[in-house]
């Protein structure tokens, strides 16, 4: 056992026992907790990471994205005992980056972008485990119908736009702005559910937590 370990003792369905490691969920985000869940996944802890999310000049939205997740996972491999699941959503339009909007005209002005067009959602996941790094990056393309300036101004006032990736959650109302989709819906919301639980896997976590 490494001082990344600290494990714990499971019994299966089948009577056998299963060691897996301690996981510690790396984000703020309730939805990635939600998301987790609905695999029957039960961090040991939540820690979230606080990182400076500036994007690099000239870096792109898939090196962006990965360079984020990977990042929270190193700025709590140093403070937590275990696996360390972290993730980071992006929208990117054009050469664009959209990250969360810093306010109402922020949001506004992304979701002017958007209207009835196709863009895309990156989502990076990042597990630290016993020193190495597991990462996926998973891609969603989605078109947005044309949004009236009514509608816009809706969603603006509906605050739902706040820390999301490029100004709308699709789990909720602007679930009606999506006219097509393509990718992973779970990956969209923050967490890309059949990809994580592959990389869980690796390092013996499967759902199910006592
Ligand atoms: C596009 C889109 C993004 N999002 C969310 C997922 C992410 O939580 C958020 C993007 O911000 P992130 O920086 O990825 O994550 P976060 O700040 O919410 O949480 P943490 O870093 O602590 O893990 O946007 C939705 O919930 N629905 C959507 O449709």
């Amino acid at each position: 056992m490494t001082n990344h370990d600290n494990p714990r003792t499971e019994q299966t369905s089948s009577g056998v026992f299963h060691i897996r490691p301690r996981l510690v969920l790396g984000s703020a985000s309730p939805r990635r907790l939600e998301l987790l869940a609905q695999i029957g996944i039960v961090p040991d802890a939540i820690l979230p990471a606080d990182i400076d999310e500036t994007p690099h000049r000239q870096e792109d939205a898939r090196n962006y994205t990965r360079r984020m997740a990977r990042e929270k996972a190193a700025a709590l491999a140093t403070k937590a005992e275990g696996a360390i699941l972290c993730a980071d959503t992006s929208v990117t339009a054009g050469r664009r980056i959209l990250g969360k909007p810093a306010d109402a005209d922020e949001a506004r002005s992304f979701l002017r972008l958007l209207s009835g067009r196709r863009h895309r959602v990156l989502t990076a996941v990042a597990l630290a485990h016993a020193g190495r790094l597991h990462e996926r990056l998973v891609e969603t393309t989605i078109r947005l119908r044309p949004l009236s300036p009514a509608e816009i101004e809706d969603y603006v006032h509906s605050g739902e736009w706040q820390g999301k990736a490029g100004g709308y959650g699709i789990q909720g109302r602007a679930g009606g702005f999506v006219a097509w989709i393509q990718g992973s819906y779970t990956g969209v919301v923050g967490l890309p559910l059949a990809e994580t639980a592959t990389l869980l896997a690796h390092v013996g976590i499967r759902e199910s937590n006592p």
